[in-house]
């Protein structure tokens, strides 16, 4: 089947809902080429810092590309994804343009694979495509992925915070649910250090299989629960560690049950928070007794760990 590659130049704002938006609108895998990251300069394995081709990305802003199939794809839906980002409620959109060009070569899986390589997301732990091969250095714990459809490869903003706010909270032994679990990328990570049991959940039903996939080639499907779930609903289980990498809106939803789930010292590690909500999100831990211990910061967005300490 022929293949339609949608590209959509906007403004960074836009960024947080755009894949819910063409997931809507039925996409294809989503790939986000981020002009903040040209200046950041990146660290290979070995320590090296390497420069990204300036080519690969746009001069402001986010440039988005993703797929659809023939099947999926009619004319009026430029039109629809141009609507549905100018109706986003108190979001600017300063920029925006959309096109499309056919794939003809009846492989746009391995089109937007081309974005996808293996690169370290945090002091530890390297992701690498299930689709390449990777000489670890005894220093870096690989996490294997092939997201598919799900998101969280880990070169998003919100998912390194994650990774690295879980490499200094997650110790052996410590219980760990992961809702939005997504390609199950945190998960894998909890795993990796020793966590145990973990359970992960998402309402993508896509997500779930993804995810069980990904379980699967890092060799951890036996000691991951995972299953379809609405945030922590019908959760009764007591844990030492929730994470949640979901839009704030959403997250502000589980907050007062995630503090009810932890147990005593748990740790709520969240993400997906524009900073414009951080106030909010904050203000809201802090009500449902929550100390924050941290708060990082990358790209407009913002990661919490917070404590349940019960005096
Ligand atoms: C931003 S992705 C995070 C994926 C991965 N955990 C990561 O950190 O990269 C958010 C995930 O949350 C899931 N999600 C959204 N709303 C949810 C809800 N109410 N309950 C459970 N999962 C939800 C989405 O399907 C998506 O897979």
């Amino acid at each position: 089947m022929d293949y339609k590659e949608v590209t959509i130049l906007t403004n960074h704002e836009v960024e947080p809902f755009i894949a819910d938006i063409l997931d809507e609108l039925g996409a294809n895998g989503v790939v986000i080429e981020d002009s903040a990251e040209v200046s950041k300069g990146r660290v290979d394995s070995y320590g090296e810092i390497y420069d990204l081709n300036p080519a690969d990305y746009p001069e402001t802003g986010i440039r988005i590309r993703c797929y659809f199939s023939a099947f999926d794809y009619k004319e009026s839906l430029l039109e629809d994804i141009k609507q549905a980002v100018l109706q986003l409620h108190d979001i600017p959109v300063t920029d925006f343009a959309v096109s499309a060009a056919d794939i003809k070569d009846d492989d746009w899986e391995n089109e937007w694979k081309r974005h996808f390589h293996a690169f370290r997301a945090s002091e530890t732990f390297t992701v690498v495509p299930s689709w390449e091969t990777y000489d670890a250095a005894p220093d870096e714990t690989v996490i294997t992925l092939d997201p598919g459809m799900a998101f969280g490869t880990g070169d998003h903003a919100t998912t390194s915070m994650c990774l690295k706010l879980i490499e200094k909270y997650v110790k052996p032994g410590r219980s760990v649910i992961d809702v939005g679990t997504g390609s199950g990328i945190l998960s894998i990570a909890a795993h990796k250090l020793g966590a145990s049991p973990i359970r992960a959940v998402d309402l993508d039903k896509v997500a779930v299989r993804v995810a069980e996939e990904n379980f699967e080639i890092n060799g951890c499907a036996a000691h991951i629960a995972v299953d379809t779930g609405n945030l922590l609903a019908g959760e009764t289980e007591k844990r030492d560690v929730i994470l949640a990498n979901i839009l704030a809106h959403i997250v502000d939803l589980m907050i007062d049950d995630s503090y009810k789930l932890l147990n005593e010292n748990g740790i709520f590690v969240t993400s997906g928070i524009i900073t414009e909500k951080e106030d909010m999100i904050v203000t809201h831990l802090e009500k449902a007794g929550y100390r924050i211990l941290e708060i990082s910061r990358d790209s407009g967005w913002i990661a919490v760990a917070a404590v349940k300490e019960v005096a």
